[in-house]
């Protein structure tokens, strides 16, 4: 048998099967099966692990059908051994394919996997106007990896759940479709493995690492912008997945049109499957993810007022809705005053709303600047600003500038790069750890909570004009 009689057999099989089907969805799953072999009448197809059940029981049996009207009697369509069975099941042709199982597997062995945040689930997602249709695409690609929406595209601005999403399709995909291969990564482990691997020799294994998979999850894809030969390999590599019907979703804090920096031909690529933009949640999204973290955390409120008193103040994101209610609950703890409506206000400065602070300074419910920020972190842990923007690097210092890190992000909203700028020159990536950081340590962690509090508290009293702001008497009370 030769190349040419197997795609020649292929395709009379594919013409009849389309004149037979009129559902665009089975066309769609046609459109990921591989023809692999061919031997006395035996076509064997390749279809991606996740797909393969669906395949076997539905189209395997209409494909056989055609075969026979097409080729002839006594023609069997069969269905190649997959991944788990057949090291190598992929197409052995398949640029970086998986046809090397062994290395692979060292390979993996070698790289640990990003794991997926356990939290980040459909589940724990709550859904509003602002993000009903990020999520329907999101689940429907988590249930047909591959066949739906490919890439697809989730864009917004920070905080709004777009990590969230991509982990939550990463863990449905794991626990509904055995044996799937999923790897999640952000822009920033894509290319610093990929420059560890040119820097290495290591480039085979890279691209092995992330071309035999049948889901990549990437987070942040803005910052490819301007990496030239990071941006090549993401292309390839994602042309060498779109080919082999594996899945690719994104996220960028915009659409692909906007990434003025990227080349065309990649933006062209992002945008060629489903973009879904999610945007700041409605009062009632931002009261349902409170009540959901109030019962998460078993936390007891006498008070509903006091979280509707927080939906109704902080507007720009999930992030900064959860980032104030443990401004709240931190403060309640601290004063050993329970959680109302009053108590919120105060923490979150709006019994003052509009008011304008002495000469020189802003209304409070401005968000605060970098730099204020970095002043309020310094009084709080004692430390200079200068500390916090230069290299010193005790445990305290490197907590502090990580907290003040987080707290700029949330307030400012300023990209990482500027951040990065603003905290003595540093990386984007080195700002965008310790935002990731920070944010599952005061998950699990009251001591963080309180430092954070603290910080915000500082930054209100500053708000206030007050010369003796409410975080340094903190300091001195917790002595
Ligand atoms: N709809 C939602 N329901 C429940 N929690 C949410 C929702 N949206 C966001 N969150 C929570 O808000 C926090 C920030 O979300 P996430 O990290 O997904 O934002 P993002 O859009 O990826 O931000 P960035 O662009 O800064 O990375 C997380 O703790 C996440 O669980």
């Amino acid at each position: 048998m030769t190349a040419s009689d197997l795609d020649r057999a292929w395709n009379a099989i594919v013409v009849e099967a389309q004149r037979r089907i009129a559902d665009p969805a089975w066309t769609t799953w046609l459109s990921v099966l591989r023809p692999v072999g061919l031997e006395q009448g035996v076509l064997e197809v390749h279809a991606p692990d996740h797909a393969r059940s669906w395949v076997s029981s539905r189209l395997v049996p209409l494909l056989q059908d055609c075969a026979q009207r097409a080729l002839g009697p006594g023609w069997e369509i069969r269905l190649a051994p997959g991944a788990a069975s057949s090291p190598g099941g992929r197409r052995g042709g398949r640029r970086g394919g998986a046809a090397g199982g062994r290395d692979e597997e060292g390979e993996r062995r070698r790289v640990p996997e990003r794991p997926l945040t356990p939290r980040f689930r459909f589940e724990e997602f709550v859904l509003g106007p602002a993000n009903r249709f990020a999520h329907a695409a999101a689940l429907t690609v988590a249930e047909n990896p591959g066949i739906a929406y490919n890439p697809l595209f989730l864009c917004g601005p920070p905080g709004v759940g777009k990590t969230h999403l991509l982990h939550a399709i990463g863990h449905y995909a794991r626990a509904h479709h055995p044996g799937i291969r999923v790897r999640y990564a952000t822009a920033e482990t894509f290319t610093s493995e990929f420059t560890d691997a040119l820097r290495t020799r290591g480039i085979d294994g890279f691209k092995q690492r992330y071309r035999s998979i049948d889901l990549l999850l990437v987070d942040d894809v803005q910052f490819l912008m301007a990496k030239q030969a990071t941006e090549e390999e993401f292309f390839h590599t994602f042309n060498a997945l779109h080919e082999a019907g594996a899945q690719v979703v994104l996220t960028a804090d915009r659409v692909p049109n906007d990434m003025e920096q990227l080349e065309q031909r990649l933006r062209d690529r992002f945008a060629s499957g489903l973009v879904a933009e999610v945007e700041p949640p409605d009062i009632a999204t931002r009261l349902m993810v409170l009540r959901k973290r109030i019962t998460g955390q078993q936390l007891e409120l006498t008070d509903p007022g006091a979280l509707e008193e927080i939906a109704r103040h902080v507007s720009t994101s999930v992030r900064a809705v959860e980032a104030a209610l443990i401004r709240v609950v931190a403060f309640a703890s601290l004063t050993d005053r329970p959680v109302t409506r009053a108590l919120a206000q105060e923490v979150l400065g709006s019994l003052y709303p509009g008011r304008d602070r002495q000469p020189g300074t802003r209304r409070v419910d401005e968000p605060a600047t970098t730099g204020e920020v970095l002043a309020a972190t310094a009084a709080v842990f004692g430390l200079a600003v200068d500390d916090l923007t230069g290299r010193r690097n005790d445990k305290r210092t490197a907590w502090a500038r990580k907290l003040a890190m987080y707290v700029a992000r949330e307030e400012t909203g300023a990209s990482y790069p500027a951040l990065g700028q603003a905290f003595g020159g540093r990386n984007h990536t080195t700002v965008l750890n310790a935002v990731r950081g920070v944010n599952e340590r005061i998950d699990r962690d009251p001591a963080a909570q309180v430092d954070l509090a603290r910080v915000h508290d500082r930054i209100a009293a500053v708000q206030r004009g007050e010369d003796d702001p409410a975080g340094d008497r903190q300091d001195d009370r917790l002595g």
